[in-house]
């Protein structure tokens, strides 16, 4: 699956708990059908049979699809990288295959009250916990169920998912872990299911999913496997995929499932960045600070997710900063290979590390490398807006020659007077990016933005959080492991 998106450590995204469970199945788990064998299994595929059915309210308009958690591949198999230039996507697309995750793209139940966990969820966890330290058997033996039982399915993933076959395994699995953090966990199911439009994932490729999930599980569970532990799951799973079937039925109505793009223009700014622009075949909205899922000709179905590196323009145009990392098939070769004329698919747009439109306070950025990518977006969304508050650009390298794209940050600071732009190059300044800001301030009066390695997102927020900016105040795309840092 996908990556990740997060938001800002607090994701912003509450709303809709007030209803009396999001995870109460709306249909529960039907009734082995007549006719159908009554095997253990076949209860099983009766029971997970999603209802193909658009939500009842016909979804959100394409803006506002903003979802705290990063979306997760093919349901079931997604295949889908990590996210390239994001948080998540470890230290690059990198790997042969393209590395799946380490981390599960659910938050933390940070913001979870303390309230005790439903029996289902108890039941998961204990099913999870019997089954961790054989993560990689039940990973192939789910594989093997699925491909051998439903071989109609295997087109949907990449030829080559050997390091990233879990993807799907892992974002079921973390969904049901945090059945119960409700608020976070549908947003989270709802970009997954938005997100596996693209991979052409069909309501009734659920119930294979499900059914190969719970063979799985009992097989490698069985110490702890009973009958009500396998309701459990059937509930859990079914309540998972119906809200990825609704949120996939809403956005067919407002979205096409992918975009084609032309590469108009590719820029190699240094050895190995380059800045590409694409034209999408038709209108993508998206908001500046979001990123997309991405694949290439050359890698087809392996999909990197990267984020916009300018505010919606009004021609159209979408960029890219694209870093190659050893190993990285797609980034390697949008770097090295991608020239004009070329098409790619995009997906839909993630992600709310945005502005936000309704205050004035100030904006901290912190970019660091091709994290400078979507900063520059966010400066470009308040010039846009005419606003006159401070946004203040810490911009990290490594040396001089890797602020590849300062001339462009000076250029905009020249401007706009109330944008300050500050280069922190490790080797000049003796101290990494995050540090650099304690030098500034204050910054009571601002929300900040973090964009960049994994590791400078950890420790940005863990500065920020110990120079007084609350964790509602700080996002960046791809927290769940940072919010577990600072929590
Ligand atoms: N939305 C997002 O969060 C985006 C994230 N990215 C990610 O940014 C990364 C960029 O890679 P490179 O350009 O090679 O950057 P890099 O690894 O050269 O790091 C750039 C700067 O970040 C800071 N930094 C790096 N590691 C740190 C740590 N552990 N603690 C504190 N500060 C640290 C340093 O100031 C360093 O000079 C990729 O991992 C990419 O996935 C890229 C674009 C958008």
């Amino acid at each position: 699956m996908d990556a990740p998106t997060t938001t800002s450590a607090d994701n912003g995204t509450s709303g809709g708990s007030g209803e009396g469970g999001w995870f109460t199945p709306r249909r529960q788990p039907e009734p082995p059908v007549g006719g159908e064998q009554e095997t253990t299994e076949g209860s099983r595929l009766a029971a997970l049979r999603p209802v193909g059915r658009p939500a009842r309210n016909g979804g959100e308009p394409a803006q506002k699809r903003i979802s705290p958690v990063a979306e997760a591949g093919p349901a079931g198999a997604d295949t889908s990288e990590a996210r390239a230039d994001t948080v998540n996507a470890s230290p690059s697309d990198t790997s042969t295959p393209p590395q799946p995750d380490s981390q599960p793209r659910v938050p933390e139940q940070r913001s979870a009250p303390s309230r005790p966990a439903s029996p289902d969820a108890v039941r998961v966890r204990r099913t999870m916990a019997e089954v961790a330290p054989m993560a990689d058997k039940v990973t192939s033996y789910f594989y093997a169920l699925l491909f051998v039982r439903h071989p109609d399915l295997r087109p949907l993933f990449p030829a080559a998912m050997d390091t990233q076959r879990d993807r799907l395994l892992k974002a079921l699995l973390t969904a049901a872990e945090h059945i119960d953090n409700t608020e976070v966990l549908v947003a989270y199911l709802q970009n997954l299911g938005r997100g596996h439009r693209k991979y052409g994932t069909r309501p009734e490729h659920y119930p294979a999913v499900g059914e190969c999930l719970i063979g799985s599980l009992s097989r490698y569970a069985s110490a702890v496997w009973d009958e009500e532990t396998e309701a459990a799951w059937v509930r859990t799973y079914t309540t998972i995929s119906q809200i990825m079937i609704d949120a996939a039925a809403a956005d067919e109505l407002l979205a096409p499932a992918w975009w084609h793009a032309e590469v108009v223009s590719h820029d190699l700014r240094i050895s190995d960045v380059a800045v590409i622009t694409v034209r999408p075949d038709q209108p993508y909205p998206f908001l500046a600070g979001q990123y997309t899922s991405l694949e290439t000709p050359w890698w087809p179905r392996i999909w990197r997710h990267y984020s916009f590196a300018s505010a919606p323009r009004s021609d159209g145009l979408l960029s890219f900063h694209v870093k190659a990392v050893p190993a990285g098939w797609v980034s390697n070769a949008l770097v090295h290979h991608a020239r004009p004329g070329d098409i790619i698919r995009l997906g839909p747009p993630a992600g709310s590390m945005t502005v936000d439109h309704t205050t004035d306070s100030g904006l901290l950025c912190l970019g660091g490398g091709t994290g400078i990518a979507p900063i520059k977006a966010l400066v470009e969304d308040v010039a846009e807006h005419g606003e006159r508050r401070p946004v203040e650009v810490f911009y990290g390298a490594r040396t001089d020659h890797d602020l590849y794209d300062i001339d462009t940050m000076l250029r905009l600071q020249q401007i706009h007077p109330w944008l300050a732009v500050r280069p922190i190059v490790d080797e000049q300044a003796h101290v990494q990016l995050p540090d650099a800001i304690r030098e500034y301030g204050p910054w009571n009066e601002f929300d900040a933005y973090l964009s960049g390695p994994p590791g400078m997102i950890r420790s940005g927020v863990h500065t920020l959080r110990d120079i007084g900016i609350p964790l509602e105040r700080i996002r960046h795309d791809s927290v769940e492991e940072l919010v577990a840092a600072v929590d």
